[in-house]
């Protein structure tokens, strides 16, 4: 199996902080893959150290066998590398098929054509395309602002779409979802990820979200991974249990 994303060996402090302390794993194509671990395990900064928004004190990050270390996360946009954000990005005085219009101009990096470029500027079909995909045909002209709160993550999962992205990293897609949305936005990941092929990394706070949606978990503490392994394993790992009840 080819590894999409390879992560070695990788490290970060912020000054006496060791937040992330030599990392690694590979994820492969097509793969969910979740990362757990309680708060100021490492999650978060691990993440931005792929995605080039933090510089790793060590490590390397390879994409399709390529070395992406100190890419900036718009290069690594061009290399088909897609995120959603912990807290919304979702322009609320915007229509749904607007933002999506918008984070396809994004993706491509014309933030000049965001500004003075044609209304769908050519992209009006795949975000229809995403709009149908996520359910949203019955909200596509209503601003983005006037949705429910779990509307509104369904919408900025699917703007981390519009680029046909290879690899997507999701920060807490269920964080604040009812639970009526959350298994519409879990099915929807799945759909996408199955039709797409495309590769997940999903940071997730929400245990049950994150034990149904993905096919393997790892799990930080400390910086470290303490586990790996299908997500029935994981739960039952007395490691596991004790970071979590330990912290
Ligand atoms: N910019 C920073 N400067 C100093 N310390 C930081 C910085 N970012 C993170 N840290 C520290 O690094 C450690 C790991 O934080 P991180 O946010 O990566 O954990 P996390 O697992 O994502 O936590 P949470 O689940 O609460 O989001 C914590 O001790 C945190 O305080």
């Amino acid at each position: 199996m080819t590894a999409v994303l390879e992560v070695r060996d990788i490290a970060k402090s912020f000054g006496g902080v060791h937040a992330v302390q030599g990392v690694s794993f590979d994820v492969h194509e097509g793969e969910i893959l979740g990362i757990i671990g309680p708060n100021g395990s490492g999650k978060s900064t691990l993440f931005n150290c792929i995605l080039g928004q933090l510089a790793p004190t060590r490590g390397e990050v390879r994409i399709d066998g390529r070395n992406v270390s100190g890419k900036r996360p718009s290069e690594l946009n061009r290399l088909g590398i897609s995120r959603t954000f912990q807290l919304l990005q979702v322009f609320p005085q915007l229509t749904v098929r607007e933002n999506l219009i918008l984070a396809g101009q994004e993706h491509k990096g014309s933030r000049l054509g965001r500004l003075f470029g044609a209304r769908d500027a050519g992209l009006g079909a795949a975000a229809d395309r995403m709009i149908d995909f996520f359910r949203l045909g019955h909200l596509a002209h209503e601003n983005a602002g006037g949705l429910s709160y779990g509307q509104q993550k369904l919408l900025d999962a699917a703007m981390a779409f519009m680029a046909g992205p290879r690899l997507v990293l999701l920060d807490e897609p269920a964080g604040g979802v009812n639970l009526t949305m959350l298994a519409s936005l879990k099915e929807r990941l799945q759909a996408i990820n199955r039709e797409t092929r495309a590769t997940f990394v999903v940071i997730e706070h929400n245990m049950e979200f994150v034990m149904a949606l993905c096919s393997r978990i790892i799990v930080l503490a400390e910086g470290r991974i303490i586990a790996e392994g299908e997500p029935a394993a994981v739960r039952r790992d007395p490691k596991v249990i004790e970071a979590y009840l330990g912290h």
